[in-house]
């Protein structure tokens, strides 16, 4: 479906409650597989969380997690470790794509058992799960978080505990440290230091409720239209100052391009100030919040001013190589974009072409960060279902704040 897409109005005090974190909720979702005395609040509605229940549910041999990521380096840990039956983990085509094979280094160390069915190294693989004998494993950490945190999803369950030692630059660190958190929230002590991360074995845990916090990374889009704005208040729920998600830095990124948040209880406000001036700081290193880098490059665009990014060495292994997709569809839009393996450098342009309509590459990503351009120009967004990966009512919410979809 080709989504064209207008705005006209200011955007005054409108209120959205935005869908709990998919990547606090997939976390959760595990440790609740493996105590099943934890409850879940404010559950995101992502696709690839409701994958990831569908997963945990199901007990056939073939498990497709399509495009969920998270889903399947988590579920690979889990598979492995869990139950004496074998799976058969697989995903969509550009997930068979995405490597796997430091984690899977990293569980046979541990004694698990697991096979490549296609191509050495990627998804899908054949999972024979049994007790794991190991307490000790190291990875290569400059790659993904997500192999990581799947191994500390699971470091409690096993007889000893697990202590990960990491090799290399470690990449995306603040997902490591929301796994360690929500670990430490449900009763599981863990510590992470000098690149060496610790979890103690727990048989059980005690009953708890625990309540996902709204996802940032969704609310970078509504950044991006407060920017993009002459003038524009939206809020938005259920947010808090001390978040364990790293895309909260969106609050000073977005300070050098326009926009001021206020703290309600739970709730985030975010406005355009007065006379803003445009100057995001040169090299914004983002491989701490990687999931952000395409609301900031069209942000800067759409605002006519330049950018450079780096720390972007992970968004080549994304749902799509994001630099390459960025470069492509800006450059439709008459920006100048260079990118290197890890950097990206938009020069900055007046003009934005009209009509243009934009490639998505199955990343909902490419077609919620491009959708504020709207506010500046008249275009299309391809396949526009793509949001539902993370956020299904993306579109809906658009319209709550004067978006005409046609
Ligand atoms: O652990 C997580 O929930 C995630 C970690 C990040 O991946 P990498 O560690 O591969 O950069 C991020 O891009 C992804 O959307 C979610
Ligand atoms: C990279 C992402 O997700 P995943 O790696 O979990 O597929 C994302 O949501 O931007």
């Amino acid at each position: 479906m080709n989504l064209k897409l207008q705005h006209i109005s200011n955007i005054e005090n409108n209120t959205l409650q935005i869908t709990g974190s998919k990547s606090e909720t997939n976390r959760l979702l595990i440790l609740q597989a493996l105590y099943p005395n934890i409850k879940i609040e404010n559950v995101s509605n992502s696709d690839d969380s409701q994958l990831m229940q569908k997963a945990l549910a199901s007990n056939d041999e073939i498990v497709d997690i399509h495009h969920a990521g998270t889903a399947m380096r988590f579920l690979t840990a889990y598979f492995a470790v869990k139950d004496a039956r074998e799976t058969i983990l697989t995903g969509s085509k550009r997930m068979k794509e995405r490597p796997i094979k430091i984690l899977v280094e990293a569980l046979e160390q541990l004694g698990c058992s697991i096979s490549y069915e296609e191509k050495s190294g990627y998804p899908p693989i054949r999972i024979q799960g049994k007790r794991p004998i190991g307490n000790r494993v190291s990875l290569q950490a400059n790659i993904s978080s997500q192999y990581i945190s799947a191994l500390m999803l699971i470091a409690s369950f096993l007889p000893e505990g697990l202590e990960i030692s990491l090799v290399g630059k470690v990449t995306s660190v603040p997902y490591i440290n929301m796994t360690l958190s929500l670990l430490s929230d449900i009763g599981i002590k863990g510590t992470y230091d000098n690149n060496v991360i610790t979890i103690e074995s727990t048989k059980e845990v005690a009953s708890k409720s625990v309540v996902v916090e709204s996802d940032w990374s969704s609310a970078s889009y509504f950044y991006s239209i407060v920017a993009l704005s002459d003038q524009a208040s939206v809020t938005l729920g259920s947010y808090k100052k001390e978040s364990y998600q790293g895309d909260s830095s969106l609050v000073e990124i977005y300070k050098y391009l326009g926009v001021e948040t206020i703290y309600g209880e739970n709730t985030i406000t975010l406005k355009k100030v007065s006379n803003p001036e445009y100057q995001l700081p040169q090299g914004l290193d983002l491989s701490n919040s990687p999931d952000i880098a395409q609301t900031i490059a069209v942000t800067c665009f759409g605002l006519g001013i330049g950018c450079y990014l780096t720390g972007l060495h992970t968004l080549k292994i994304k749902e799509t190589d994001r630099l390459e997709a960025l470069k492509t569809e800006i450059e439709k839009l008459g920006g100048n974009v260079d990118i290197t393996e890890d950097s990206l450098r938009l020069e900055p342009s007046a003009v934005i072409k009209k009509e243009v309509v934009i490639s998505t590459y199955n990343d909902h990503r490419m077609a919620m960060a491009f959708a504020p351009l709207a506010l500046r120009t008249s275009l299309s967004i391809e396949d526009a279902n793509v949001v539902s990966k993370s956020y299904p009512d993306f579109w809906a919410d658009l319209k709550k704040l004067g978006f005409k979809t046609f």
